[in-house]
């Protein structure tokens, strides 16, 4: 019992050296199992640190399974048979969110993408009505009620940008080199030779002759040949494909003429896709062409005034304007998504490998669920096959350590949805195994995220906890958590055990649904930790969840509010009997 007698001193050891572990690893002959160290934080708060240890060395009791248990129904599914299946560490971690729509939308196609691993499903607003979304989002609670899933619903806003409406049929309009085109404002029925329809008037404002129109992001270009009113005339200079709602952007001399129109981030049609949402009880709002902290924040005090249940804001990457800003938007915001598709239109696509990369690191540091999304497997609305590339891109979005993934026509239109969500879930399994190794010599350099003690204690006590697990070679980590603060500073450290966040708040078991490794669990919880962790083990047994010699390490932090989460933790290593 090397650290009885200065239990203080180990615990900080333990808490901010890597030695304390490499201690416990080499040092310790008795077995790990209970291994306890608890954080008084009432103390704390006089901010005079005193932490107490206990190390018992009895072997944890074995608990009668409580007759409580019955009705259970807060583990999910999907995750309970892939355990059963795989193991602990055959579990993946990274989260695939699937874009429904007409190819997907009926209940027998939203069951087939839940058993396939969708975590959340994600409405895009800008398509199909209002009674369009709410069936779909009244099938998904209905699977997750009756089937067991815990699949979270997301709407995406329409979002204010420059576009060309849709001009019926034919859905696609090639323009030939050469080619000399109106794009107008003037509002017309149907179709009109060589004439656009843009979607603002102001589209225009700034844009001098000379300047280039390129569409979607490079499918075609334009030269500015003439201002007429607001309406351009232009000569097509790359020959190419004009969709419908095809994007417009302009530049000049090489570079993107940023700002020229001041639309909301939030139009009048999105602030009432907005209290559709509200009404119906969505976890996540993505905000479409986020520029700046200020909207993220106008979206969010405007939820808590509206409801009571936690809506979480993802910001959306695609402008320009949002990269100048990006820090103080992730700050701001509950979790971003990378929207490579309009971020190709405003950047050349060289940088977005980069650009990527870049914003999945600052969401890391600054503690935020990152999506990476549009594209991943673009060929496969088509074909049955992804490309080599396309496997090569979402292996890397997944050693960049993203939260999670997104579908978007793969799955809303596609034909092969189902075999796309199932190369994203082998691929992300495949390259997850692949990198828990290179996890285990290379650790986060953590950037400290907060300042008061109690915080910071938390914070270390993650960091420090995941390094154990990951050195003591565990099992699982088990985390009892209200808001899921906890479990996301667990995440954060992407440890090599999945995270299993134990909550009694439903909106808080929806929002861990997007965060890497955790898989959250409804459950009740008592002020009593004890009575937590013993009802909690019960209840992965009697699931055949773990199973006798299964260590996991358990850290607790509930009590007593979401409002001043560190109050007490404690750590402990246990194993199963
Ligand atoms: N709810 C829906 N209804 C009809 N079509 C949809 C729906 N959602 C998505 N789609 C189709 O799937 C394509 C890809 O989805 P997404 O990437 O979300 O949209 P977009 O391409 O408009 O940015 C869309 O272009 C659209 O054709
Ligand atoms: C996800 C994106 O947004 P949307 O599909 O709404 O354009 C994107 O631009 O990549
Ligand atoms: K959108
Ligand atoms: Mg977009």
């Amino acid at each position: 019992m090397a650290f009885a007698g200065d239990s203080a001193l180990l615990c900080r050891q333990i808490i901010t050296k890597n030695t304390g572990l490499n201690f416990l690893n080499r040092g310790f002959s008795v077995p790990i199992s209970p291994l306890r160290f608890c954080f008084n934080g009432d103390k704390l708060k006089g901010c005079e640190v005193k932490i107490g240890v206990r190390a018992a060395l009895q072997s944890v009791e074995s608990v009668e399974i409580s007759k409580s248990l019955e009705g259970f129904s807060g583990f999910d599914a999907v995750t309970e048979g892939e355990l059963r299946e795989k193991g602990f560490l055959g579990l993946r971690k990274t989260k695939l969110v699937c874009t429904i729509g007409p190819a997907c939308s009926s209940l027998e196609d939203l069951e087939r993408l839940a058993l396939g691993g969708m975590n959340v499903a994600r409405l895009n607003m800008c398509h199909n009505s209002r009674e369009w979304h709410r069936d779909v989002i009244w099938k998904i609670k209905k699977l997750n009620v009756e089937k067991g899933f815990c699949v979270s619903v997301m709407i995406d806003t329409e979002g204010s940008q420059i576009h060309v409406v849709d001009h019926g049929a034919p859905s696609s309009v090639k323009a030939e080199h050469g080619s000399i085109w109106l794009f107008t404002t003037e509002k017309f029925e149907g179709s009109r030779p060589f004439t656009l329809q843009a979607n603002y008037e102001g589209f225009s404002e700034g844009i001098i002759v000379g300047d280039e129109l390129v569409i979607d992001g490079g499918m075609a270009s334009f030269e500015v040949l003439e201002k007429i009113g607001n309406d351009l005339r232009c000569k097509c200079t790359d020959p190419g494909l004009l969709l419908p709602r095809a994007k417009l952007r302009f530049w000049r001399e090489g570079k993107l003429v940023e700002k020229n129109h001041e639309l909301p981030t939030l139009s009048t049609k999105d602030w009432s896709d907005i209290e559709f949402g509200i009404s119906e009880g969505v976890g996540f709002i993505a905000m479409s062409f986020v520029n700046d902290a200020d909207a993220v924040n106008h979206l969010k005090n405007h939820l808590s005034t509206k409801t009571s249940a936690s809506i979480k804001v993802l910001a959306k990457i695609e402008s320009m304007e949002s990269l100048h800003k990006l820090e103080e938007i992730v700050e701001a915001s509950d979790g971003i998504m990378v929207a490579r598709g309009d971020l190709g239109v405003e950047i050349p696509l060289e940088q977005i490998p980069t650009v990527q990369e870049t914003i999945t690191h600052v969401c890391r540091q600054l503690n935020k669920p990152v999506i990476v999304a549009s594209q991943l497997l673009e060929s496969m609305i088509e074909y049955p096959t992804p490309t080599r590339a396309e496997v090569a891109d979402v292996s890397e979005a997944v050693r960049q350590f993203a939260d999670a993934l997104m579908l978007s026509g793969e799955s809303a239109i596609g034909s092969y949805g189902q075999k796309a969500l199932s190369v994203l879930r082998t691929t992300s399994s495949r390259m997850e195994l692949w990198s828990r190794e290179e996890n285990r010599q290379n650790g986060l350099h953590q950037r400290q995220l907060e300042q008061s003690l109690p915080d910071r204690i938390a914070e270390q006590i993650c960091n420090c906890a995941v390094e154990m697990a990951n050195n003591l070679g565990l099992d699982a980590i088990f985390v009892y958590t209200k808001c899921g603060h906890m479990a996301s500073l667990f995440s954060r450290n992407r440890p090599n055990p999945p995270i299993f966040a134990f909550t009694n708040n439903e909106s808080t078991r929806m929002a861990l649904t997007l965060q890497w490794g955790v898989m959250p669990v409804l459950v009740d919880l008592s002020d009593d930790i004890e009575v937590n962790i013993s009802k909690t083990v019960d209840l992965m047994k009697t699931k055949g969840m773990v199973e006798e010699g299964d260590v996991v390490l358990v850290v607790s932090d509930v009590i007593p509010s979401c409002e001043t989460p560190t109050v007490f933790q404690s750590i402990q290593v246990k194993t199963i009997v």
